[in-house]
């Protein structure tokens, strides 16, 4: 009889339930990670399989401390669990959002032994309350900041220390220059925590490194912990004094708990064409339309801009997602879904329900019915007035 933690966006040893759990339940421990990329009929972008390759290498060097080896298997999920697992393992594991994650764990619950545990939001389903969940973003907000209830980050199990994250050659013109890692997650969380957060509201719109946390590849791939990033930030809070800026930084993630937990209500439906709303919507599919728009040839020189950036580094700022989407959608009336897969191909901070929340949103198809729309020329002269970063990345 053995134990096996199976690792997927939760990808480190900090504030890891299953983990320590196992640690303290059984004598001897197995990791795995299954690399599945059956499912998908695209080709990941480097940058983002590059991030996914070093986060991997940093958490196996974590694991080999404790003497526990992770083992990377590649094949379609259920199927490789099933050759890799024996009848009598325990499964411990975190309940994800997804619902082909969802799928798989229900799998392995009828067939296997398990322990799992929800630490992938900041919040909880039951945090919310007892009737059916808000699906409007601010009575979410409202109703989680009422109840106050934050959970302690767990310390990693006895015997790991994280690894220093060497310090990275900043490129000045690339918005995301880290690395994957849970150890170079907590060094960008630190370096941000010191001094940038201070004046994150008014920057947040911006383009470069410390405009914004740049927070969300770890977060995705849960090599860093919602949990142990509100802990930090509630401390720096105490150590210096709270601002607008450092509640705003909650009031983000907070977006992205409420994309989570409403996946986890509407499952599958919000990759449908009409998305969380009702009956059906009809979009046009113009392939050579989005290959342009994909090529950053649109002829529009800031939303070619962002989409240069995103091709090449994996990386685009919240404000620049919101104008190429809106591009997308609105201007060349093509299906938002066809904008949220190339997404999911692309970004190194691709995580499903927030993608997936974002593109219906501006669809007009996600919680809200109002349609946000975005127009390059007012949003470039207001965001970058000077053609600094349309001049970069055209
Ligand atoms: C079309 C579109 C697609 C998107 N796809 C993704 C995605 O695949 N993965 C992803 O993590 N975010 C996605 N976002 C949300 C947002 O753009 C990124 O979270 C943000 O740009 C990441 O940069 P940051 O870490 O510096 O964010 P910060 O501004 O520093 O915010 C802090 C954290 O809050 C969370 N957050 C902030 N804004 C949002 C938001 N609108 N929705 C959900 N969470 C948010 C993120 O975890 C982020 O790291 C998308 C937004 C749009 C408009």
């Amino acid at each position: 009889m053995g134990a096996v933690v199976w690792y997927r966006h939760d990808l480190r040893v900090d504030d890891h339930e299953a983990l320590r759990s196992a640690c303290e339940e059984q004598d001897v421990i197995r990791a795995v990670y299954v690399k599945d990329q059956k499912k998908r009929d695209f080709k990941r972008g480097t940058q983002q399989a590059k991030f996914e390759q070093e986060t991997l290498e940093n958490l196996a060097s974590h694991l080999s401390q404790i003497g526990i080896t992770l083992d990377i298997v590649e094949g379609e999920t259920i199927e490789t669990l099933d050759s890799y697992l024996q009848a009598d393992d325990t499964v411990y594991f975190h309940k994800m959002t997804g619902t082909e994650e969802v799928a798989s764990e229900q799998y392995i619950e009828d067939k296997y032994a398990v322990r799992s545990f929800e630490t992938q939001t900041l919040h909880r389903r039951e945090d919310i309350g007892s009737d059916e969940l808000k699906r409007v973003f601010t009575a979410f907000r409202k109703r989680v900041e009422a109840k106050g209830t934050f959970y302690d980050p767990l310390d990693p199990p006895t015997g790991i220390q994280l690894v220093k994250e060497e310090s990275v050659e900043a490129n000045p013109e690339i918005a995301f220059p880290f690395r994957g890692g849970e150890s170079a997650g907590r060094a960008r969380l630190q370096e941000y925590l010191a001094e940038p957060v201070f004046t994150y509201k008014e920057t947040r719109n911006g383009f470069l490194r410390n405009d914004s946390s740049k927070l969300s590849a770890w977060l995705a791939n849960g090599s860093l912990s919602p949990r142990r990033v509100m802990a930090e930030l509630q401390e720096v809070e105490r150590k210096k004094g709270a601002n607008e800026s450092t509640y705003w930084l909650y009031f983000e993630l907070l977006w992205r708990d409420f994309f989570h937990l409403t996946m986890r209500e509407t499952g599958s439906r919000l990759f449908r064409s009409s998305g969380l709303q009702e009956g059906q919507r009809t979009w046009k599919t113009d392939q050579l339309a989005v290959e342009r728009w994909i090529e950053g040839k649109t002829g529009v020189p800031f939303v070619d801009a962002f989409m240069n950036e995103i091709r090449e580094t994996g990386w685009m700022s919240n404000r620049g997602r919101q104008i190429v989407a809106s591009y997308l959608i609105h201007e060349l009336k093509q299906d938002w879904r066809i904008g949220a897969r190339y997404f999911e191909q692309q970004l190194i901070d691709y995580d499903v329900a927030s993608n997936y929340g974002n593109w219906a949103f501006i669809a007009g198809v996600g919680n809200a019915t109002r349609t946000p729309r975005f127009d390059p020329a007012f949003q470039q002269q207001r965001y970058d007035p000077k053609q600094q970063f349309t001049k970069r990345w055209t």
